[in-house]
């Protein structure tokens, strides 16, 4: 796989840095790889997608290869990696992508990582809680994050993987017992449910969606889920029925797509979009743009919970700042208190996990 010295007397090390040696993808070229042009280094930020094969994780990789702020992607995951890679890999963006294949890979997938993105985990099936999936997705997380506090302990994390309520807990304390733990630079993926707020609050008012910007607060799971409408820019009013079916379909999106795909997983077309909203968010944070603000399920002290979900300013540091939850109307009030109860059982059930 090195290098030979074209006519031009540009040494290329192309192949071992689209293909390193830990990748599962052959050259079976008659030109190796290794007797291209290397490019020089783009700017921007490498980027990892862990569960990079799965419903989500696919998608996400083929839109974080088009983002210009990525220039490093590693696709890890521990089936079909090299195939998702080689596929990619030959869309003409300035991203260069390496995958990873297991778990004795993953070390490698991490290390020297700005932003990781976590996907990794069994979706629902019909009759099923985010809950139901903890037994395995809480053994997934904890794995990962252990790769990351030993590879990466600086990066930010974005973490998809349900029930994102017990995951987030589960991550954080596993950046604590290794030593590494900055809350600023977790953030439990809660985007869907404002995408999904967006779009059915822009159809009830008969709007683009794009000109809706519409707060969701509290968790990702059923009541912990809530919509803030009385905020909701720009400023509207809804009648009592119009609150109650936005209430009841924002927080009931995800069983919807489930039971649509009735047993083939959940959402991850939406997800995955969502998902580079909110990694473009966060790189954007990172490069120091100003004014980034997106909702994220982070260490909190806006209740008395220990993580609640609100707008977050993203900067360098990540989460750098966590705004309140602004006035809330009676409705608001009553779902604000479902959600924390709920919330404290979950975010337990993960500290617990850890901590047994
Ligand atoms: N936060 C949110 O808003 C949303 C979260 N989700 C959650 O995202 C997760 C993934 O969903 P899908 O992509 O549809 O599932 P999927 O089953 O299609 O893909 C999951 C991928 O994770 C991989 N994986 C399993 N164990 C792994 C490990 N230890 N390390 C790395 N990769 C591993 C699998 O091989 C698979 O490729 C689920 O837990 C789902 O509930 C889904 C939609 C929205
Ligand atoms: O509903 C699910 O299981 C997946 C998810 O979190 C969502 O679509 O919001």
């Amino acid at each position: 796989m090195e290098s030979s010295v074209g006519a031009n007397g540009r040494i290329a090390k192309i192949s071992a840095h689209l293909f390193p040696p830990n990748s599962q993808v052959e050259d079976g070229s008659a030109l190796s790889r290794g007797d291209c042009r290397a490019k020089g280094g783009a700017p921007g930020f490498k980027v990892a997608i862990v569960g990079a094969a799965g419903g989500i994780g696919q998608p996400l990789a083929m839109l974080m290869k088009m983002n210009p702020l990525v220039s490093v992607l590693h696709l890890y995951d521990v089936v079909n990696a090299p195939g998702v890679t080689a596929d990619i890999s030959h869309m003409d963006t300035g991203a260069v992508v390496r995958g990873f294949l297991g778990q004795p890979q993953l070390e490698s997938a991490l290390t020297g990582i700005d932003l990781v993105i976590i996907p990794a985990g069994v979706p629902r099936k019909p009759g099923m809680t985010r809950d139901d999936l903890f037994k395995i997705n809480a053994g997934i997380v904890r794995t990962i994050c252990e790769g990351i506090a030993k590879a990466c302990p600086k990066a930010i994390v974005n973490l998809i993987s349900n029930p994102v309520n017990s995951t987030v807990p589960i991550a954080a304390e596993v950046f604590k017992k290794a030593g590494t733990y900055d809350p600023k630079r977790l953030l439990g993926v809660t985007m869907l449910d404002v995408v999904r707020a967006n779009t059915f609050v822009a159809e009830v008012l008969g709007l683009d969606p794009r000109e809706v910007d519409v707060p969701v607060v509290g968790g990702h799971a059923g009541v912990t889920i809530l919509p803030l409408l009385s905020q909701v820019k720009p400023p509207c009013s809804f009648t009592k029925e119009e609150t109650e079916y936005l209430t009841n379909r924002i927080q009931n999106g995800g069983t919807e797509v489930v039971e649509a795909k009735a047993g083939a997983g959940s959402a991850t077309l939406s997800m995955a979009y969502a998902a580079v909203k909110f990694a473009d968010a966060c790189l954007r944070g990172l490069r120091g743009d100003a004014g980034v603000v997106e909702c994220a399920f982070v260490a909190s002290e806006v209740t008395e919970l220990p993580f609640f979900a609100t707008k977050v300013r993203l900067g360098r540091g990540g989460a750098e700042e966590i705004y309140q939850l602004g006035p809330l109307n009676e409705y608001e009030r009553v779902g604000l208190e479902k959600a924390k109860t709920e919330l404290a059982a979950s975010i337990q059930k993960g500290v617990s996990f850890i901590k047994k």
